[in-house]
């Protein structure tokens, strides 16, 4: 409620649970809020860190970008507080944890899985393109586990306007779209090639660029040097989905609403 919004957050308003993992710059804690027992992650990153990172910018950015974003298929991030030197985040719990965590021990999903996946993503996506919201870090990392399977949406990496941000910053260039690898102006539709990308992976358990060293990496993804594996055996029908969003001309991509039309995602996905 408006309450809520213009609250005072401080450190003294929450019990600090056990440690649920570390990032770059700082580690996250379950918590629960003392007035409404309300069982939260408290993400708590370190000033210095943020400084000598040159993200502080961006970090209030996308806080300010998160907070405003209300999907089931979204992290919540519900406030922020800081003090002399901490940054600390209030997000929404997410009870299953990191999906890339549960892709490694299964390797790769089964169709019913990934297109379930793949369809709440796309309706993540299009409630976050109707807001002028591009992501542009679609990748398993990002993405954690609610208590019901459902899929959320975790990085504070969304920008409201499209602009070239280092990808160094970022680690894994696997998903990178052609036109963000030639740094050239993007949209939306980036965010369509790595949602191809992140289907590829879940149904292959490997992204479909991957190669040893980085520049070889660049020169598939320009070429959009695409093949699909004898094993796992994979419908045509996902390798039909994949190719029409793997696809270098961003405006022939297939978009999101048209995705979830797509016959693969129609008779594979469970129904919302
Ligand atoms: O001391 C500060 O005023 C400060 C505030 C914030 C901040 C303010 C709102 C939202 C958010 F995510 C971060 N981030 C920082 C990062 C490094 C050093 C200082 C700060
Ligand atoms: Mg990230």
């Amino acid at each position: 409620g408006a309450a809520a919004e213009i609250k005072r957050w401080t450190l003294n308003d929450f019990d600090i649970g056990k440690p649920l993992g570390r990032g770059k710059f700082g580690h996250v804690y379950l918590a629960r809020e003392k007035r409404s027992t309300h069982i939260v992650a408290l993400k708590v990153l370190f000033k210095s860190q943020l400084k000598q990172s040159q993200v502080e910018h961006q970090l209030r950015r996308e806080v300010e970008i998160q907070s405003h974003l209300r999907h089931p298929n979204i992290l919540r991030l519900y406030g922020y507080f800081y003090d002399q030197k901490r940054v600390y985040l209030i997000l929404e719990y997410a009870a299953k944890g990191e999906l890339y965590k549960e892709l490694q021990k299964c390797k790769y999903f089964s169709e019913r899985r990934a297109a379930t996946y793949v369809a709440s993503l796309a309706r993540a996506l299009i409630y976050c393109h109707g807001k002028h919201v591009i992501h542009r870090d679609i990748k398993p990392e990002n993405l954690l586990v609610g208590a019901e399977g459902e899929l959320k949406i975790a990085d504070f990496g969304w920008s409201v306007h499209t602009f070239n941000r280092r990808r160094t910053m970022c680690g894994t260039l696997d998903y990178l779209p052609p036109e963000m690898v030639e740094s050239v102006e993007h949209d939306a539709s980036v965010d369509i090639w790595s949602l191809g990308v992140l289907c590829y992976e879940f149904l292959y358990g490997v992204p479909p660029f991957e190669a040893k060293e980085h520049s070889d990496t660049y020169k598939r993804i320009l070429q959009v040097n695409l093949k699909f594996p004898s094993k796992p055996v994979v419908s045509s029908s996902a390798k039909d989905l994949i190719s029409q969003m793997l696809v270098k001309e961003t405006s022939q991509r297939l978009p999101l609403h048209k995705l979830l039309e797509h016959p693969w995602i129609v008779q594979n996905a469970e129904p919302s």
